[in-house]
C-alpha cells in the first residue's frame, strides 16, 4: 500500500511541483518553522489529500500552492511554471464557505465568474446555471445565503469555485464544520465531480477516513517543522462509500501510522 511519492504519478505529467520548499513565521518574536524542505510532485488529474496533525503545515503549504504565500526555500512550479501569485487556473475553498451574504447562490457563483473577463454575460449565466445543476442546487439559485444550510453553503462554494474551470482546486477542510450525514452526501457528491471533470484536485484534511475515501494519494505530514512523512497509494475501486469495510481497512492502517507521529492520537 505505501509507495514512494515518484511512483504513483509517473505515467502522468506533473501538473503541480513542490521542490523543497521551507517555510517559517515569526509571530511575537518567535521563530515557528512551518514547512522545511517539503517535496511533492502532483499528476494531471489526480486527486491528493494533505493529512496531518493540527500545526503541520498542511495550510501552508495549500497557500504556497494558491500563490497566497511565497516559500522563503524552494520553488512550486504550476505546469512547468514558478506560481508567483494567485491564478484563476488554481482556486481555493475553505472551511467557511466566505459567501456574499448579500447575494442569492447564482450571485455568488457568478461573482466567482468575474475571474472570466472572456466570457459574454450569456456564457456566463449559462454555466452559472449549470455548475448549480452539477452540485444539485438548480432549485435554489435565488436562495439567499442565510436561507441555505451549512452543506447547500459549501456546495455553493464548490459551484463558485468550479465555474471559473481551474485547473488545479484546492480544498482546506471544506466539509469540517458539517455534520456527518451532510459529508457523506458531499464525499459522494465531489467524487463524482471529480470523476467528470478529472480537475487536479489537493485536498487538506485531518481526517484519515475522509482522505482514505477521496484521495489517489494521502500525503501523511508531520508537526514541527512541517515534514512530509510518508505517502500513501490508495488503489480502491471508485466511487468510494466511506463507511465500507475496505476504506476502514485502509484508514486503521493510515490511521496506525500516524499514532507514529507526534498528536497522532488526536486523529479521527
Ligand atoms: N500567519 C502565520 N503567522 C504565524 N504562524 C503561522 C502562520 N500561519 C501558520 N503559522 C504556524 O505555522 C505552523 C503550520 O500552520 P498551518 O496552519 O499550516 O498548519 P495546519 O496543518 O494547516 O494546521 P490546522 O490543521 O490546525 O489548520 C503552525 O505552527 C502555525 O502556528
Amino acid at each position: 500500500m505505501e509507495a514512494p511519492a515518484t511512483l504513483s504519478s509517473e505515467a502522468r505529467p506533473a501538473k503541480i511541483e513542490i521542490e523543497g520548499v521551507s517555510k517559517w513565521f515569526t509571530p511575537k518574536r518567535n521563530i515557528v518553522q512551518a514547512l522545511d524542505n517539503v517535496s511533492l510532485s502532483v499528476a494531471d488529474g489526480e486527486f491528493v489529500c494533505l493529512l496531518g496533525p493540527s500545526g503541520c503545515g498542511k495550510s501552508t503549504l495549500l497557500d504556497i500552492i494558491a500563490g497566497l504565500t511565497k516559500p522563503d526555500q524552494g520553488r512550486v512550479l504550476a505546469d512547468g511554471k514558478a506560481i508567483e501569485g494567485p491564478g484563476r487556473e488554481r482556486l481555493v475553498m475553505f472551511q467557511e464557505s466566505a459567501l456574499f451574504p448579500w447575494l442569492d447562490a447564482f450571485g455568488n457563483v457568478m461573482f466567482g465568474l468575474k475571474l472570466r473577463p472572456d466570457l459574454t454575460g450569456k456564457e456566463r449565466r449559462r454555466i452559472a446555471n449549470e455548475y448549480l445543476e452539477l452540485v444539485g442546487l438548480g432549485k435554489f439559485k435565488h436562495a439567499h445565503v442565510h436561507e441555505l444550510s451549512g452543506g447547500m453553503k459549501q456546495r455553493v462554494a464548490l459551484a463558485r469555485a468550479l465555474a471559473p474551470d481551474p485547473h488545479v482546486l484546492l480544498m482546506d477542510e471544506p466539509f469540517a464544520a458539517l455534520d456527518a450525514m451532510t459529508r457523506d452526501q458531499l464525499y459522494d457528491d465531489i467524487q463524482r465531480i471529480w470523476m467528470e471533470s478529472r480537475k487536479t484536485i489537493v485536498f487538506v484534511t485531518h481526517n484519515v477516513r475522509e482522505a482514505v475515501c477521496l484521495g489517489d494519494r494521502i500525503v501523511l505530514m508531520t508537526p514541527s517543522p512541517g515534514r512530509i512523512s510518508q505517502i500513501f497509494d490508495i488503489p480502491l475501486p471508485r466511487p468510494r462509500d466511506i463507511n465500507s469495510p475496505e476504506l476502514a481497512a485502509y484508514s486503521s492502517k493510515i490511521a496506525a501510522a500516524l499514532k507514529g507521529t507526534a498528536n497522532g492520537a488526536a486523529f479521527e
